[in-house]
């Protein structure tokens, strides 16, 4: 059996890492960290890895029918013991140099860019609209990728083109449109609004394929249908409670003070885990018990 130490490191987030396997497979590896208000917390939660990875896996097999994509297998005994359930074998592809956003609601960069110019990447929206609100139809802002800890910059669709050529630029934003679409419709039918997403395309023998994590709690917007309310700041489905207590006196934190956040108490990891297995258990129709690792 393989150990992590066989397979360099070749990329990092702030909580993923990539390594090589051989020249035509990666291990991408999710880690129990959090990120919240831009810091990476000092405190896991617990199974994080495992059950985004999960969730990988069910998008990556309910969206096939639309797009390919670079995942070859989540049990293989390429993965090594220690990252069982919360890594992948993917294919090696050739990135294209887009962050795929789709959003289907305005939020952050989004609000942002929307309150500023009246449009987000050059897509002009309707007036009237605030935090929250529902787009009358789902669009796809696309982003040039920012320096680790850097927020992406949002560019339009013909900046992207310049870049990846026409013909790619369209084809990643027909794709980026369909797949979120299929996924947004089957969240809200399970109570839960996928806001937006971001992918990653790479190409394989010439064709475009879906890489990375996909339509995540962190590469994607989970709001609780039932919570739902424009016109404010939306709960966010996993990351609430950590937000929440990280802003409450009982932290003792100051987020002004742009200095790290403290240890969460363990009964905060453990909700935030919690909903964590709710979100995948919700969309999925599965039970996270019944995951490897
Ligand atoms: C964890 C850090 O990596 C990233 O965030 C983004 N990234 C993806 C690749 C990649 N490169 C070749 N083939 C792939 N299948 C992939 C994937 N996924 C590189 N950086």
């Amino acid at each position: 059996m393989a150990t992590l130490e066989d397979y360099p490191k070749i990329a990092a987030g702030k909580v993923r890492e990539l390594h090589a396997i051989d020249d035509d497979h990666l291990l991408l590896v999710a880690s129990d960290r959090i990120s919240a208000y831009d810091f990476v917390l000092d405190s896991p939660i617990p199974d994080k890895g495992r059950i985004l990875t999960a969730m990988s896996v069910f998008w990556f097999e309910l969206l096939g029918d639309l797009v390919p994509n670079h995942l070859v297998a989540w049990d293989d005994p390429r993965i090594p013991a220690e990252v069982r359930g919360r890594a992948l074998v993917v294919r090696r592809l050739d990135m294209l140099a887009v962050e795929a956003v789709a959003r289907g609601y305005l939020a952050g960069s989004g609000t942002l860019d929307y309150n500023r110019t009246g449009a987000v990447c050059g897509i002009t929206l309707p007036p009237g609209l605030v935090e929250g609100s529902k787009l009358p139809e789902s669009i796809y802002t696309p982003a040039t990728k920012a320096p680790l800890g850097e927020h992406d910059e949002n560019v339009t669709f013909d900046e992207i083109a310049e870049v990846i050529g026409t013909e790619h630029a369209t084809t990643v934003r027909e794709l980026t449109l369909a797949v979120y679409r299929r996924a947004a419709e089957h969240a809200a039918e399970r109570g839960i609004i996928l806001a937006d997403t971001k992918f990653e395309f790479g190409l394989l023998d010439g064709r475009i394929v879906l890489g990375d994590e996909v339509l995540t709690p962190d590469s994607s917007r989970y709001w609780p249908l039932e919570s739902y309310e424009p016109g404010r700041a939306q709960h966010s489905f996993d990351k609430q409670f950590v937000r929440d207590w990280l802003t409450s006196p009982a932290s003792g934190w100051d987020r002004a003070s742009n200095t790290a956040p403290p240890p969460l108490p363990d009964e905060v990891a453990q909700a935030t885990r919690g909903r964590y297995v709710q979100a995948y258990e919700q969309v999925t129709g599965r039970k996270f018990a019944d995951w490897i690792g």
